[in-house]
């Protein structure tokens, strides 16, 4: 089976510093797979290795069954890449824009690019300077979409975005996913979001992959379980602890559940996605809120 994008102990060092390292993951052709972590946890290294723009320190990474490199030109005209920075050349109009990416790639769509365009209300006319950053988001996507990439990798594509132009943009992206099976990793620090549109998820922390896993599994298998201080240490025995919050008589244990869980004891509250990937992310911070508890009850 080909993967959209699969890492072997890949790492990336900065002079003496380690970036990423000992990464492995295999990500499915076909889906949307949502890349989290803190700044400095190393995504925007990750995409940018995805797409040859830079090479591995150690262990290696294939995209799409190929190696990337800058000279790799038929493995990125499948490719559509959105930077974080957007680069876009300021000083052109909008259909300059186009015409630059028609003469780059072979594959390109210029009527799905007019067409979109016109549907978000860009005009051709205008300078690419003169678009609010919202816009120009939407101008990069679709500058990516116009090629029908096999695999879009899309590097915080939400920042700066306004709601509406947000949903626009998940909208372009999962019409590619639904229409040419196209596959998107995406970066982003707005997780809530992520939930809605992700079916996978690759959590970074400190350069390293921490969860590589179906978002709906990682969900519902994480739960709170509200219960008794006293039996704590049994319940801990049977369930993998990710955070645990104490007051005198009441524990909140943020777990992994293995399979169905039922005490009478304990009672069982679902969690988000946010509230799970936060606790991972700082096991310092407090457990999310049971819905009918005040913050005080869970001070450690
Ligand atoms: N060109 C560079 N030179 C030196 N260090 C770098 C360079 N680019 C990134 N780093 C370092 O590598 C680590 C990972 O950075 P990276 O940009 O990949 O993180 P990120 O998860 O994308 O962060 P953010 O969410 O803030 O965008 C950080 O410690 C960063 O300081």
């Amino acid at each position: 089976m080909t993967l959209a994008l699969e890492a072997n102990q890949l790492g990336k060092k900065y002079g003496k510093r380690w970036a990423l390292q000992n990464c492995d993951l295999h990500i499915p052709e076909g889906g949307v797979t949502g890349l989290v972590g803190l700044n400095g946890a190393g995504k925007t290294t990750l995409l940018h290795l995805g797409v040859g723009l830079l090479a591995p320190s150690t262990g290696s990474i294939r995209v799409l069954g190929e190696t990337p490199a800058p000279n790799a030109t038929a493995l990125i005209a499948r490719i559509g890449f959105v930077a974080q920075e957007r680069p876009l050349y300021h000083s052109f109009s909008v259909k300059d824009t186009l015409t630059l990416g028609r003469k780059l790639n072979t594959t390109w769509d210029n009527d799905l690019a007019e067409r979109t365009l016109a549907r978000l209300d860009i005009s051709l006319k205008t300078t690419v300077g003169k678009l609010s950053g919202g816009q120009r988001a939407l101008l990069a996507l679709v500058m990516a979409l116009a090629k029908h990439p096999r695999l879009l990798l899309l590097d915080e594509p939400f920042a700066n975005v306004d709601p509406l132009a947000r949903r626009e943009l998940v909208r372009l992206f999962m019409d590619a996913v639904a229409s040419n099976g196209a596959s998107v990793v995406i970066s982003s620090h707005h997780i809530a979001d992520l939930e809605n549109i992700c079916d996978r998820l690759v959590l970074l922390s400190r350069g390293q992959v921490k969860v590589e896993e179906d978002l709906e599994t990682f969900v519902t298998s994480h739960k709170l379980l509200i219960g008794p201080h006293d039996d704590f240490e049994r319940i801990a025995s049977e369930v993998s602890v990710i955070q645990a919050g104490h007051t005198g008589r009441q524990s909140n244990v943020f777990a992994r559940l293995s399979g169905p869980f039922s005490d009478p004891r304990w009672v069982v509250q679902d969690l988000s996605l946010e509230d799970i990937v936060l606790a991972y992310l700082d096991t310092q911070s407090p457990l999310p809120m049971p819905n009918n508890h005040s913050q005080q009850e869970v001070a450690r």
